[in-house]
């Protein structure tokens, strides 16, 4: 466990109602740096909303998100990754016809944009760059492999490396093991465990083995609200939990 009490990300009160229904409500955050913070709660809980809120995809109607005591809620999308908060989607967004090797030099924040596609130049920090990157996402070689040939793990592992190309300081992963081998499972912590040595990462899972490997803190959302908040070992002990989630 981490002692690091220093939030990168604070978020407070945070809502949104989706025609009336409040999908998320009094939502309050504090992911601390260098932590593994993951959300935990039944389907429909809301967990994939609050990561929608904070990267700016969905409108909060109220709350706010600050970002090393800047507030974000109002930003665009955009603004929100290059101030340093990086997002992982279900639906996948590696180019399956690049290489490995492309995919991550094409994610640097040097290449971004019409401006930058026609300025981008190869430098030898960004080669170095994709082979540290490489290294940690375990893909060294393979750098010369179409990405749309990776197994089903390993196209994982590039979107996690296009992320870090990056240098986000939070990083947001919404399910990362689903359809993952337990070999898969757990190179995948291992490699969010090392992600966190350097940067803050949310992670929304269902698997609870998974959870318990790379969690700092834990918290349990349903229906849109906080129903607990601690490490594993104290979530997966609090009743209210045990009926609502863990025991079904
Ligand atoms: N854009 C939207 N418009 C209307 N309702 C929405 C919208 N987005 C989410 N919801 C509703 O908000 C609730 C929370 O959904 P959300 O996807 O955040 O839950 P979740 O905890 O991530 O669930 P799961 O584990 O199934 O992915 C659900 O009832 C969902 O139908």
């Amino acid at each position: 466990m981490k002692t690091d009490n220093e939030d990168v990300l604070v978020v407070e009160d945070l809502g949104v109602s989706f025609d009336g229904f409040k999908a998320v409500d009094g939502f309050n955050f504090y992911l601390a740096k260098n932590h593994v913070h993951v959300i935990i709660g039944p389907n429909g809980a809301g967990k994939t909303t609050v990561l929608d809120l904070i990267c700016g995809k969905t409108k909060a109607t109220s709350g706010s998100v600050k970002f090393k005591g800047k507030e974000l809620r109002k930003q665009q999308e955009f603004k929100i990754v290059r101030a340093g908060i990086g997002r992982k989607f279900q639906t996948p967004s590696t180019y399956e016809n690049l290489t490995v090797f492309e995919n991550l030099e094409l994610s640097h924040p040097a290449g971004r944009g019409v401006f930058g596609c026609l300025t981008f130049r190869r430098t030898p920090e960004i080669l170095e760059r994709c082979h540290s990157v490489a290294r940690q996402i375990g893909l060294s070689d393979k750098m010369n492999t179409e990405a749309g040939i990776l197994s089903h793990g390993q196209k994982q592992w590039l979107e996690i490396g296009m992320l870090l190309m990056q240098d986000p300081e939070i990083i947001m992963l919404d399910e990362p093991v689903a359809g993952m081998s337990v070999r898969e499972r757990a190179q995948t912590a291992e490699l969010i465990r090392s992600i966190s040595d350097h940067r803050s990462v949310i992670v929304i899972e269902h698997d609870m083995e998974f959870v318990r490997e790379i969690a700092d803190r834990v918290t349990v959302m349903h229906m849109g609200k906080i129903l607990a908040e601690g490490s594993m070992d104290t979530v997966s002990k609090d009743p209210k939990v045990i009926e609502v989630y863990i025991g079904h």
